[in-house]
């Protein structure tokens, strides 16, 4: 069964649960800071890693010390579905060890 879009009061419910992100042009999205650009790429890896694990794919963002996400689920047509917060909780699980804030 194809993943169905959440509806406005389901989105609204998620994101009170994920402190940190935010829905911008109708787009899942949450940018960390990190102590460095080696860590930042290695938040990177490790999101790869997870990403390819759900098979979800955020736009994943490298900066110096910055590290932005944006997915929405382009298989429902853009809309933002279950798979786009399991990513992020997934992602808030593991950003933390990374000294991502
Ligand atoms: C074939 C494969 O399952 C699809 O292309 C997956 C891969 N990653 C994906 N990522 C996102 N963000 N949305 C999708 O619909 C999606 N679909």
């Amino acid at each position: 069964m194809p993943t169905q879009p959440l509806s406005q009061k389901e989105i609204e419910d998620r994101l009170r649960e994920l402190p940190g992100w935010s829905v911008e042009d109708a787009r899942l999205v949450r940018s960390y800071r990190l102590p460095d650009h080696f860590a930042a790429t290695a938040l990177v890896v490790h999101v790869a890693q997870v990403q390819q694990e759900l098979n979800h794919h955020s736009d994943l963002t490298l900066g110096y010390d910055t590290v932005a996400l944006a997915v929405s689920t382009h298989s429902a047509g853009g809309a933002l579905t279950e798979k786009d917060f399991a990513l992020a909780e997934r992602v808030e699980a593991i950003a933390p060890a990374h000294g991502a804030h």
